[in-house]
């Protein structure tokens, strides 16, 4: 054989083999390092417009500077004198689309547990780890790596597992069984979380002046059936430590598909959101929620509520550790702006849209494209 194809031959397998180990995710990568990866692969590193602290992209990056979200007490939401916070509620979602929520009855400890969970579930073998991988994306369980990894031309820093909770009767047998407590904590923290979002998007839903009664106190949940039905996924993040933390991402910039996330991260900053042309870091506050609109509230609400791009920084010194929880209405059901919303002065700004169109949408997508939420923009 001629030297030269030989040659070739010999990369085309290595490039293989690289492959092989990224798609095994940057946890993955990080234990196998023996503590010496002074360098980020290639596989890794965003052109210099999209690195974090790129000022030739649209947004300038302001990585020093903190944000401290409009915070949303949610004693105070279910309190007699609701309306101030019902206000501030209504303000936060138009101008941020983010705000941070406390006092919200969930104990330290199901939070701690359900943090510390997911931190042991990302230090079980590779082994053990990999029986959840899956690229089905209805399976009720699964692990990965990057944002989209069989679509992804760089990967980011982030390894995941999705735990889907719809319903959780016939999800839970799949969790995973390592570690031991790993499926009582999720599924107690789940049901909690359910719980919180039906609370909030009962105030959301009189915030945007569409519940005839306010919400009702009786059991601290408002009656909201279609909402009690919808859907919700947990997202389990783990960010590595990562050797140049400025050439790369934790995720890129994405907003969320649903009607709303509630996010616990730890003590470890990352999370960015786009702000009046700025990324902004937020601020950690530890036993707190950070609550972001998602796409299907923003077409809900017919555009007053903002779904706002956010991101994730990663770092040289610190695992991250974060559990998106997202709700949105049924699977099978229609998002639309609500007709309340609509009149002559407020025309309908977008598509009516569904399930289906938006996991076609991510599965076809070159990655880098504008979001979903755009494709759904009447005008
Ligand atoms: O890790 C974070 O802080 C954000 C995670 C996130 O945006 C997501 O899971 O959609
Ligand atoms: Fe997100």
């Amino acid at each position: 054989m001629a030297p030269g194809l030989s040659l070739a031959g010999e990369l085309h397998r290595d490039d293989e083999q690289l492959e092989s180990r990224y798609q095994k995710g940057v946890q993955y990568l990080y234990e196998n390092s023996n503590g010496i990866m002074n360098r980020v692969p290639t596989k890794y590193i965003l052109p210099i417009s999209e690195r974090p602290n790129s000022r030739t992209e649209d947004h300038c990056n302001a990585r020093s500077t903190n944000l401290n979200l409009p915070v949303i007490d949610c004693a105070e939401l279910q309190g007699p004198d609701r309306s101030q916070v019902i206000q501030s509620l209504a303000k936060a979602c138009e101008e941020y689309g983010f705000f941070q929520l406390v006092n919200h009855g969930i104990s330290r400890e199901i939070i701690q547990n359900m943090i510390d969970a997911a931190r042991r579930f990302f230090e079980l073998s590779f082994d053990e780890r990999a029986k959840y991988m899956s690229s089905d994306m209805f399976a009720p369980v699964r692990y990965g790596t990057s944002f989209n990894q069989n679509k992804d031309k760089v990967f980011c820093w982030r390894d995941f597992l999705k735990l889907s909770c719809t319903p959780i009767s016939n999800s839970l047998e799949y969790w995973p069984s390592s570690p031991i407590d790993f499926r009582k904590v999720a599924l107690n923290y789940a049901n909690q979380t359910k719980s919180l979002y039906l609370m909030l998007m009962g105030a959301i839903l009189e915030s945007l002046g569409l519940l005839e009664e306010p919400m009702e106190e009786a059991n601290g949940n408002p009656i909201l059936k279609e909402f009690e039905d919808g859907s919700q996924l947990m997202v389990l993040n783990c960010y590595p430590p990562c050797p140049e933390p400025d050439l790369t991402l934790g995720m890129p910039a994405h907003s969320d598909y649903g009607l709303l996330t509630l996010l616990l991260q730890d003590e470890v900053k990352g999370l960015q959101i786009e702000h009046q042309g700025n990324w902004l870091t937020v601020e950690p506050v530890p036993n707190s929620f950070v609550v972001n609109v998602g796409d299907h509230l923003e077409i809900f609400s017919n555009g007053k509520y903002k779904s706002v791009l956010h991101r994730v920084l990663v770092n040289s010194s610190n695992h991250r550790i974060s559990i998106a929880s997202l709700h949105s209405l049924p699977f099978d059901c229609v998002v639309r702006p609500s007709p309340k919303l609509i009149d002559e002065t407020n025309p309908r700004r977008y598509k009516d849209t569904d399930f289906a169109t938006f996991l076609e949408y991510i599965s076809s997508r070159e990655p880098k494209t504008k979001n979903f939420l755009e494709s759904r923009k009447l005008m």
